[in-house]
């Protein structure tokens, strides 16, 4: 094939960054890294591949199906990190046996899902986030929430709401519904996907007697401020739900101590697509986009999954998500600097070369002519690139 025809590809649900979306991501995480930082969060790197086996301990559903998966040359078989909460689970039993807890890490680094890709969710794509580890009380949860409500606001949005649930709230309730397995799997799927049609449906074919129906049926709906805590402690009678409405309350009182509670609403439908989940969870949202820009919650099993009984908490961020989020509202990317053009007549490279170097030490950006050029022509090289300033450099002066 003839240079000319072949037009490369890059597979299906990945991206390039060109510079101005790879500036602007940069200058993100840039930010979120060192937020995680002041918060205490120290930042670890795992293998972007590990086995499958340890991949999907603790994990099970879409998320297992989404892996990309491979051999190596002994046929074992790998897989791509699809998040980073399992390799950190593994990190925490493995490598931090001896530490005293709580362990607090965070990461900012791409996840790979087999998943129908469109604008801000591609099958390669990057998260920041944290890992709260050893600590099991609302405390934990809440500093979780009012850390992802800052990231938010430290990447420059400001119009979005996390919305708050319980695992064990809809499971109490599950637990005493007398729906049989498969049913509550599917009333989960449909909480997941907000089908409230397709939830309707399932519970009229399913034995519950109306007043459950109505219950379950009324889930999606305890939506909102304080009120549907005690709206929801009305309706439920069983312990398991109950403890879930008070841990959301506890939480939700720390949130205000953080100042972030009016981000924050309750949603006891909330159900994330991850089945990893033992307690609080959450999303923030912003208008215009229909996925969750941030996501978490608390996940007490999966480090015990890998032998050490260790409760956790945490959630991630969907970088490409909050850069779409931005774009969107108008929120202005970062500029790139370009302080000066430094050019130079025939003889004066060698001065050129010094002068950048100068100007480099001192912090500004640069960028060197690679040819001779008369001052007009450089002048115009300047303008059509943007800096700032023109440094001429010809035999006799060194600068302009
Ligand atoms: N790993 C989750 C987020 C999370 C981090 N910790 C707990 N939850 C995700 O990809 O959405």
């Amino acid at each position: 094939m003839s240079r000319s025809q072949f037009l490369p590809q890059i597979p299906y649900g990945t991206k390039d960054f060109l510079p101005r979306d790879a500036r602007r991501k940069r200058a993100a995480e840039n930010a979120l890294a060192s937020l995680f930082a002041r918060w205490g969060y120290d930042e670890v790197v795992t293998p972007t591949f590990e086995y499958l086996e340890t991949l999907t301990v603790g994990v099970s559903g879409d998320l297992v199906q989404s892996l990309f998966k491979f051999f190596d040359r002994n046929n074992a078989i790998l897989a791509l990190r699809p998040d980073m909460t399992t390799p950190i689970a593994r990190v925490a039993a493995t490598r931090f046996r001896e530490s005293v807890p709580p362990l607090r890490l965070f990461y900012l680094t791409n996840v790979f899902r087999q998943e129908q890709a469109q604008a801000g969710r591609q099958c390669e794509f990057y998260q920041a986030g944290v890992e709260l580890l050893g600590a099991g009380g609302p405390a934990a949860d809440a500093e979780v929430v009012a850390l992802a409500v800052t990231a938010l606001l430290e990447t420059g949005l400001t119009n979005f709401q996390v919305g708050l649930g319980q695992v064990q709230f809809l499971n109490g309730v599950m637990a005493e519904s007398g729906l049989t397995a498969g049913e509550q799997q599917r009333v989960k799927q449909f909480l997941v996907s907000r089908d409230l049609v397709g939830l309707g449906e399932i519970l009229a074919g399913s034995s519950l007697s109306a007043a459950a129906q109505k219950l379950i049926r009324e889930i999606p709906l305890l939506h909102g401020n304080d009120k549907v805590v005690s709206e929801a402690y009305r309706l439920v009678g069983n312990d398991v739900s109950r403890a879930a409405l008070d841990n959301l309350a506890d939480i939700r009182r720390l949130l205000a101590g953080y100042g972030v509670e009016r981000y924050v609403t309750f949603d006891l439908g909330l159900i994330r697509d991850l089945d990893y989940y033992t307690g609080m969870v959450f999303e923030g949202y912003t208008p215009g986009l229909g996925f969750p820009l941030c996501g978490g919650g608390r996940y007490d099993n999966m480090v015990a999954a890998f032998g050490v009984d260790c409760p956790a908490t945490g959630f991630a961020m969907g970088i490409e998500r909050i850069l779409l989020a931005l774009e969107r509202q108008g929120i202005a990317p970062p500029e790139a600097v370009r302080d000066a053009y430094v050019a130079w007549d025939e003889g004066a490279l060698a001065a050129a070369i010094a002068e950048a170097g100068r100007l480099r030490h001192e912090g500004r950006t640069v960028e060197m002519a690679l040819e001779a050029s008369s001052r007009a022509e450089a002048e115009a090289a300047r303008a059509a690139k943007g800096y700032s300033r023109l440094v001429y450099c010809d035999n006799n002066v060194a600068a302009g």
